[in-house]
């Protein structure tokens, strides 16, 4: 069963709907995503669903703009002006020379108006610490990036996605590498983003969580989009025997090599 939405609270301003028309992505031979109409309702949870190498990631990648995509993606902000967008990729690497802190990295993320080697703002710095306390990181704040654990990286890749609130959140498997506690954490954050009405795109291959915390859910296969549901779909086995019976890989467009003659 999914959660019940939570009543929004007040002065929030809702995410925005997204709608993707005849969306085709191709990178050198491969098609990586094939005739995608989809779309996202305001301020809902929606999670993405699917095989490696199905093309969650760059599904996101392209509502990102970071694909070079053929067809129409249209984001409509409930405001005249647009609002703020967080994305938490699928990994960062940082390499463990680079004297890059905790703080620094957060610093970048909040694009404050002056070179780092200034230091941060008193005011810049306390919103950091906030951010980082909300996953627990707040201790870690001085450390290098590249000294951190895989899970540490990916609380403190949620915490860059709380500065400034968000009203559109796009997550790239963000429980990867979380241990149980950072996983509360994780939820918590959802449950706050529910409430503030932001819409949350969300790759995810953990279905118990997915039936659990999406308000719908989109299945993907080999580049196209399968099916949407409610998370509730998830229980059937038919369904799920559907979805990862299939290989992963989008389709080559280049011909196979034919065998040469003995
Ligand atoms: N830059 C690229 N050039 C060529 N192929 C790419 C490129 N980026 C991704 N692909 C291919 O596109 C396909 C989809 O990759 P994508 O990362 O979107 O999958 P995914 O569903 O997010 O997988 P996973 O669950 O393993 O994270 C893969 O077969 C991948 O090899």
């Amino acid at each position: 069963m999914s959660a019940a939405p939570a009543s929004p609270g007040p002065g929030f301003i809702p995410g925005p709907a997204l709608r993707l028309q005849g969306v085709n992505l191709q990178l050198g031979a491969t098609r990586i995503l094939q005739d995608m109409d989809w779309q996202v309702n305001a301020g809902e949870i929606h999670a993405l669903v699917g095989p490696n190498g199905c093309g969650k990631s760059s599904l996101m990648k392209t509502v990102l703009g970071m694909m070079p995509h053929t067809g129409q993606i249209t984001l409509h902000w409930p405001l005249p002006a647009p609002g703020v967008l967080a994305y938490v990729p699928q990994a960062i690497e940082a390499d463990r020379t680079l004297p890059m802190t905790v703080q620094d990295f957060m610093g970048c993320m909040l694009q404050q108006q002056r070179p780092l080697y200034l230091g941060l703002r008193r005011a810049v710095r306390e919103r950091i610490l906030q951010g980082l306390e909300r996953v627990g990181m707040a201790h870690k704040a001085s450390r290098r990036m590249g000294d951190l654990s895989g899970g540490e990286r990916q609380r403190v890749l949620l915490a860059q996605s709380l500065l400034p609130p968000a009203q559109f959140v796009l997550l790239d498997e963000p429980m990867a590498a979380l241990d149980r506690a950072g996983m509360q954490v994780f939820e918590s954050l959802l449950a706050q983003w529910r409430q503030s009405r932001a819409t949350v795109l969300w790759v995810e291959h953990d279905l118990a969580a997915v039936r659990r915390l999406a308000d719908r859910v989109t299945a993907l296969s080999r580049g196209r989009l399968l099916w949407t549901r409610e998370p509730a779909a998830l229980g059937d086995a038919d369904m799920l025997l559907q979805l990862f019976a299939h290989t992963a890989s989008p389709e080559n467009t280049r011909p196979e090599p034919q065998q040469e003659a003995a």
